[in-house]
């Protein structure tokens, strides 16, 4: 499987964030997205899960499931995480689960994996903010899909917490998923550098 992006471009509120765009990442690699705030970091990320369309350049992702889009074979883990305050941490996954629909694993094995199975049945909205963190990883592991697109992943991870979802990104690699993550610290892993520039 091989993600690809050529000739890139990005136009946000009128202003150009980043043009003339190439990356690539195969099965079993990690690219880290790197440079200073408002680099468009983000705003590739959210490109490449089909969140904003690319004013210029086309994304292709060959030897993946023909039948399904690249947003469909993709999960994109944003800065902010998309949880549901009222409803408990086993709620907010099986939410996820069926809006995602696919291959799922299952959900108390993926709460066990980021060590919040003894708050299965707490409110979301009571959660610290690396708890939160390790619930939108569960969501990765719960529905099986092989690129991950990742906003700061690891922000708010404790460091058994960082340790634990490097472990995670690297069983994902081993098992032929990509990984595509933008972030400000070393991800832990070998990954190549996607260098964006652009000031803050
Ligand atoms: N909804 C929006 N409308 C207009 N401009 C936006 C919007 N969202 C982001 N931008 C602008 O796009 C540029 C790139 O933002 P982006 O969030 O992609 O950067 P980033 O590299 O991820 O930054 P950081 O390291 O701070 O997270 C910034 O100048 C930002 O102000």
């Amino acid at each position: 499987m091989r993600l690809s992006g050529r000739n890139l471009k990005c136009v946000r509120g009128g202003r150009e964030v980043f043009s003339d765009l190439d990356l690539s990442a195969t099965s079993g690699e990690a690219l880290a997205v790197t440079g200073p705030n408002g680099a468009g970091k983000t705003s590739l990320l959210r490109v490449l899960a089909g969140l904003l369309v690319p004013a210029e350049g086309s994304i292709a992702l060959e030897a993946g499931d023909a039948e399904l889009s690249l947003a469909e074979q993709a999960h994109y883990l944003g800065h902010r995480d998309a949880l549901k305050p009222a409803l408990s941490v086993m709620e907010n996954l099986s939410f996820w689960r069926e809006f995602l629909g696919g291959e799922t694993k299952d959900a108390g094995h993926c709460l066990a994996a980021v060590a919040l199975d003894h708050a299965a049945h707490l409110p979301a909205a009571y959660l610290s903010a690396g708890q939160r963190r390790r619930l939108s990883i569960a969501r990765l592991l719960s529905v099986r899909r092989p690129v991950w697109l990742l906003d700061e992943p690891t922000s708010a991870l404790d460091a058994a917490g960082q340790a634990m979802f490097i472990g995670l990104m690297r069983d994902h690699l081993a098992s032929g998923g990509l990984i595509i993550a933008a972030t400000h610290l070393p991800l832990g892993i070998d990954a190549r550098d996607l260098r964006m520039g652009g000031a803050a």
